[in-house]
Order: structure tokens, then sequence, then C-alpha cells
């Protein structure tokens, strides 16, 4: 792993990010979603025999394949599930928001509706690992929202097989309904609606770079979470963290994906040389060596700051999808940290904590989003509506001032529309009942 200054660090993150071209990735995938859009379920076939290496029948998972599934899983598997379901239940239920009315002088009633989103469709992903705790975290916040109808899409296996965990665990989160189908032509397929697949109106969930730009390309025509990348944990470690601790959590990350992006930044050259050699031993023993050793190699860096205020600096500057304070005091650290998707305290919450069992979403915003964005929550799956509702004598109160501001905008039928209730003196009188 490359070792380098927290200057250099972002001077190379930015020369990285100026050099990136990926048009090639928008081509290819604005044609997949074309193809999609004009032949249906003729087209995702096409593409999942191509892509996965997979010849269909049936895009829909049967009754069948969702009993077989749960006979081939462990029950201290579906115990786990069910733990992780009530830990991720607890902790969003208190993202619930509720409509809310305010009452002015004058009769006046505003207020704003909260409405669940009807259809969402979640994607989970399947090309190299299978992730039945991503159908756990984005199912439930949908469910809590409210959401009438959620439906899971997830490429099949070489057998035309989706994971017997993905399902049990869409079992576990109440989602009958499954579709065998991956990357750009399952967004396009939930986006616009094929013979088999309804369309929805908001699609979540991580996945590759295909999934990601087809998601920012459908962004319109549906609402989406976010263009989530791939995986990246940040740890800032001083000289009291425990190096083993450390490299085990760096590595719990690289596995996901060549691309992840595993990030020390330390105010220790012996906590740098000690992680560094700690990476290279518990490589070795781990399943996943060649994508680990790729991301390591790639995007693998271990930053030194001379001083804590330099890495808090430095890991607000990176605005990474998980952030680790594994320092003296993180409680009190944790106000210096302002971009962040998950921030882990102290050396007995490593990452993979909040990945599967203690409540928070796993699905969080990557490659610098953070400066902007949130975790998914409850709050994704619902929209708002303003509520307004007035009197005639209240409006008759600004009916001047409103004719006025149409004016101004030129927008003399705005006005008309309000004039015409001021001069109608029995307009509505029998309404006027139920404002008082
Ligand atoms: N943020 C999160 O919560 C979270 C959770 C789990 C995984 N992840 C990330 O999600 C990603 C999952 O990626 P993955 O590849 O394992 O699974 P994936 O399901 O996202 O992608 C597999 C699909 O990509 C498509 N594809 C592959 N090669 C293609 C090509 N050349 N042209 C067009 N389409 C092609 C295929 O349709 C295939 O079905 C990883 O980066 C991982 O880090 C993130
Ligand atoms: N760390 C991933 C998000 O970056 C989520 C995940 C699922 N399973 C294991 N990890
Ligand atoms: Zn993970």
């Amino acid at each position: 792993m490359k070792v380098l200054s927290a200057e250099h660090y972002l001077q190379e993150k930015q020369n990285k990010s100026s050099q990136t071209d990926d048009s090639h990735l928008d081509e290819s995938v604005m044609a997949i979603i074309s193809e999609v859009r004009q032949e249906g379920d003729k087209a995702l076939k096409r593409m999942t025999e191509k892509f996965d290496g997979v010849k269909l029948d049936r895009i829909t998972v049967s009754e069948e394949e969702f009993l077989q599934a749960e006979s081939a899983v462990n029950q201290a598997f579906k115990t786990a599930l069910k733990t992780a379901r009530e830990n991720i239940e607890a902790f969003h239920k208190e993202q619930k928001e509720q409509s809310w009315f305010i009452n002015q002088p004058g009769g006046i009633t505003l207020g704003q509706k909260v409405t669940p989103i009807e259809r969402v469709g979640v994607y989970i992903p399947g090309g190299k690992a299978s992730y039945p705790s991503s159908v756990l975290m984005n199912v439930i916040p949908a469910q809590l929202a409210g959401v009438n109808e959620i439906a899971i899409t997830t490429p099949p296996d070489r057998d035309g097989k989706v994971s017997p965990y993905v399902l049990a665990a869409a079992r576990e989160a109440g989602v009958d309904t499954v579709y065998k189908a991956g990357g750009a032509q399952a967004i396009a397929a939930l986006a616009y609606g094929t013979e088999t697949i309804q369309n929805v109106f908001k699609i979540v969930g991580p996945g590759n770079a295909y999934v990601a730009r087809a998601k920012k390309w459908v962004f319109g025509d549906v609402d989406i979470d976010m263009i989530a990348g791939p995986s990246e944990i940040c740890i800032i470690a001083d000289a009291t963290a425990n190096p083993r601790f450390v490299a085990a959590d760096l590595l719990s990350q690289a596995e996901h994906d060549e691309a992840a992006r595993p990030l020390l930044v330390t105010t220790s050259q012996q906590m740098a040389d000690t992680v560094r050699d700690e990476i290279t031993q518990q490589t070795e023993q781990l399943e996943r060596q060649a994508i680990i050793q790729q991301s390591l190699k790639q995007n693998g860096r271990i930053i030194l700051a001379e001083t804590l205020s330099e890495a808090f600096a430095t890991a607000n500057a990176i605005a990474p999808e998980h952030l680790q304070l594994m320092i003296q005091e993180p409680f009190v650290n944790l106000a210096n940290i302002t971009n962040a998707g998950a921030i882990f305290l102290g050396d007995y919450s490593p990452e993979p904590l909040g990945d599967y069992a203690a409540g928070p979403n796993h699905t969080l915003p990557t490659s610098g989003t953070a400066v902007f964005s949130s975790p998914l929550g409850v709050y994704d799956f619902v929209k708002r509506s303003s509520v307004i509702h007035y009197p005639k004598e209240a409006l008759n109160q600004v009916s001047e001032d409103i004719i006025r501001l149409a004016e101004a905008e030129g927008l003399t039928a705005h006005g008309q529309s309000i004039k015409i209730r001021k001069d109608d003196d029995h307009a509505s009188s029998d309404r006027q009942s139920q404002d008082s």
C-alpha cells in the first residue's frame, strides 16, 4: 500500500478525478437502456445471456425457488437475519416522519402531508458476491415508510438461480417479487417496465459501474436514492490504535471490489509501518486475495498527517462512505467530522458491525458525495405535499399583495384568479360555515 503525505494524497485524488474519462460507459449503458425500452423482456433475456451467461425461460423467481432456497439455508443463518431485521427496524423506526398542520389567525391552515411512494424497485448486487444484508437494508426502510409494492431485482448465476441467501432475506423482509435481472438492463426494466417487470417510481440499491450509470440516466423519469460507487473505508488512527484491528477493517472493504478504496490516515509513522505489515500477513489468510490486492494496489493508501487536526481535515476532504475513529476520545472528536456516510467510534465498532448488525443503514453516500448526501433511510421512501387552506376573509387580506406580485411578473391570469374571488361577494357563501 502506497504511503504519502496528506497534501500529496489530496493532490493525487484531484488529478485522478480530472483525468477520468468514462464516456465509453455512457455509450454502452445508453444502448442497453434503449434496447430494453424498445424490446422489453426480449432485450432483458438477451442481455442476461450476454452478461450473466445464462439463458432464462422465466424472469420472475417462482414460489418453488423460494421454497428451495428456504431449505438450502440453515437455521443459524435465518436467526442471524431475524436479529439483523429487528435491529434495522428499531433504528429506522426513529426516522419515521409524520404529516403536520399549523393553524394561523383568520382560520388559515397550512401543513405538510407525508405520503409513501407507491412502487419501489430494489437492486441487489450479484456479480462478485451476493448481498442478503442489502436486501434488509433497502427493503426495511421502504416498508416502514409504508411503500405498497416493493420488487427486488438481482442478477442470476450461471445456472439461472438467485442466491438462496438473498431469497431467504427477501422472505424475512416479506418481499415476494424477485426478478432475475442485473446490471443496467435491470435498472431500465424497473424504470420503464417490460411485459414481466412492472415499472416503479423509485429505484434504490447499490451496484457496479453499469448499475450506477444506468441509475443516473433514468433519474428524472423515476427517482433514485443515490449513485453508490465502490465501497470505501477511511480510518483515522493515532498511536494508541490496535494495528491488527486497523488492518483487518481496511481489508474488510477491500474485498468488495477491485475499485474499493481502503484508506488509513494516521499521525504515527510506526502505526503506518505496522499496519502495512499486518495487511500483507492478514491478506494471505483471506479468500478474496485477488480482489483485495487489486484494491490495495489501485486505491489503497496510507496517509501520514502531521497532527490530528490535519487528519480530520483530510478525512473531511475525502468525505468517505465509512469513517472509523480509532483514536483517544473518539466521542469528543466527533465534532471535528463534517463529511462521512457513517462514523464508527472506537476500537470495538468496526465497519462490518454496521454492514450487518448494528441497525443503521449500510447504503451510504460514496465517492465524496457525503459532502451533500445522507444514508438511505425511511425519508427516501416518502414524498411531501404542501397543504394550504385560506378562508375568504384571509384571502382578501393578502389579495392586493398577490395581485401586485403577479403584475410585476406580467402574469395577469394569476392576478385574475385572486381578483375574481375578491369581486364575487356571494362566492362559496355556503362553504363559509366549514371555514369557521
Ligand atoms: N454501498 C453498498 O451498500 C454496497 C453493498 C453491496 C455492494 N456494494 C458494491 O456494489 C458493487 C457490486 O458489483 P458487482 O459487480 O458485484 O454486482 P452487480 O450486480 O452490481 O453487477 C453485475 C452486473 O453487471 C453487469 N455487467 C457486468 N459486466 C458488464 C459489461 N461489460 N457490460 C454491461 N454490463 C455488465 C451484468 O449485467 C451483471 O449482472 C461493488 O462495487 C460493491 O462494492 C455496495
Ligand atoms: N460495505 C458495503 C457498503 O459499502 C455493504 C456490505 C454488504 N455486505 C457487506 N458489506
Ligand atoms: Zn462491506
